[in-house]
């Protein structure tokens, strides 16, 4: 294994997964598994590149930090010289961490300075100019990211967003700068390392500011971003003869699907209503889950009677249900009953002949596959942009997933993805 990816979720995880494995057009990237949480075990020998998958994003800092370590611990011993630790491209985090205690620790643990931190992922819209972050033309404040249910986004500037949970000021390297070119970011990198910065916030608007930054990282022990910081990095690899240049292949499994969201981000919304205009939506209201008023067997049955109708279960609400139900019962309290609802029900449908699952959110597909205990997950073809179909193996059965990150896909996601998981 030559390059390693610690990932803050599980859908950011199948995310930079992809990314890697497809590599720059015409060119290939590397063979690449994703493991869902740090394997016990040895990779398989012909592993180039390891994704990691955690669900340390919303975790108290210490355990995130824990966890991640452990990851790179495992990561190195399969060989990887080369480090990525992966967040959101929206910069999801509290502000006590977990971005910047990870990104600090990870670095203290590969004696690593001048660390790039870019989140931009110019296909999704999210740019960095000047140290601020945009989803579209809208700063991050004012995209939505202000009321997500776990991690609000209040501030666009990621240098004073990472300030209050790094220990040490973070650099900054302007898109000016990354304009001149990997070279002259290289020695930006070295130079603000020799300041003595740890974490330095990296400007990218374009997809070719990224593959500038991939060249410059090119010797860099450690790398943090979102996933299309990863754009670039293969070529390194392919360039020197390491990586062979890997093609993603088409995933389907035959068999019973089942579409279940607790994504409560802006587009996620707007899927549910579209998949809702023509086919099966049955929403859950989450504060039943609070009071343990949900039955399985009318949810298995529902699923069972509709799948000619892509049969889609979910809990999501709007901005204001949301907070109502916050106030209700504390923030933490929500999260964990509606997670261990959906993990709860996944298994049951797989017990039940459901092989191809779509799931819609980021903690709720963590929830869902920790519930599924699925070890290390083949990753195929896009479905769209950052969803990779992923192809796993339960109870010696074929498996195949799409983990939907909130904010991505098209409104007909739901839908495709459901007929796409099919052979
Ligand atoms: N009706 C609801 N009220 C309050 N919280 C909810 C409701 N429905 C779901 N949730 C919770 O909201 C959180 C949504 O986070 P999740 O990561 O799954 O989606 P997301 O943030 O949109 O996805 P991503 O992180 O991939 O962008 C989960 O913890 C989920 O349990
Ligand atoms: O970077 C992104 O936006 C996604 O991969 C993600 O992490 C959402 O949870």
């Amino acid at each position: 294994m030559l390059m390693g990816v610690i990932a803050d979720d599980f859908t950011g995880a199948s995310d930079i997964g992809v990314t890697l494995a497809k590599g720059l057009a015409g060119e290939g990237g590397m063979k690449t598994a994703l493991y869902m949480g740090t394997p016990g075990n040895a990779a398989l020998p012909d592993i180039e590149a390891g994704v990691i998958a955690l669900k340390s994003r919303s975790l108290p800092a210490t355990e995130a930090v824990a966890q991640s370590l452990a990851a790179c611990e495992w990561l190195l011993a399969q060989g990887c010289c080369q480090i990525v630790f992966k967040y959101c491209s929206t910069f999801d985090s509290t502000p006590a961490g977990n971005i910047g205690p990870v990104a600090e620790a990870l670095a203290n643990r590969l004696g690593a300075r001048g660390v790039v931190v870019c989140p931009a992922f110019p296909d999704m819209g999210r740019t960095l100019y000047q140290g601020h972050l945009f989803v579209g033309s809208s700063p991050l404040n004012e995209s939505g990211m202000e009321h997500h249910p776990l991690t609000p986004m209040t501030d666009p500037d990621i240098r004073r967003v990472l300030a209050a949970q790094s220990e040490n000021p973070p650099g900054f390297i302007s898109w000016q700068q990354v304009q001149s070119g990997s070279a002259s970011v290289r020695d930006a990198l070295l130079a603000q390392a020799e300041e003595g910065r740890c974490l330095v916030v990296t400007d990218s608007i374009t997809n070719a500011d990224l593959v500038t930054l991939g060249a410059a990282c090119n010797e860099a022990r450690l790398i943090t971003g979102g996933s299309a910081i990863a754009q670039g990095l293969p070529h390194n690899f392919i360039a020197r003869g390491d990586a062979q240049g890997n093609v993603p292949q088409r995933v389907g499994v035959q068999g019973k699907g089942a579409i279940l969201v607790g994504s409560c981000s802006r587009m996620t919304l707007r899927q549910i209503a579209r998949h809702a205009a023509g086919h099966a939506v049955l929403q859950i209201d989450a504060e039943d889950l609070l009071l343990g008023k949900a039955s399985r067997e009318t949810l298995l049955d529902f699923i069972e009677q509709n799948q000619h109708r892509a049969p889609l279960i979910t809990t999501s609400g709007d901005v204001s249900s949301v907070s109502v139900l916050q106030e209700r019962y504390g923030r933490e309290k929500v999260a964990n009953a509606i997670e261990d609802f959906f993990a709860t029900l996944a298994v049951a449908l797989a017990d039940a002949g459901v092989k191809r699952l779509v799931v819609g959110g980021g903690e709720t597909s963590g929830a869902v596959v920790k519930g599924l205990q699925l070890g290390s997950v083949v990753i195929g073809a896009e479905i769209s942009t950052g969803v990779p179909a992923l192809l796993a193996m339960r109870n010696a059965q074929p498996m195949a997933l799409a983990l939907k990150s909130g904010n991505f896909g098209s409104e007909d996601f739901f839908n495709r993805a459901f007929q796409t998981l099919a052979p």
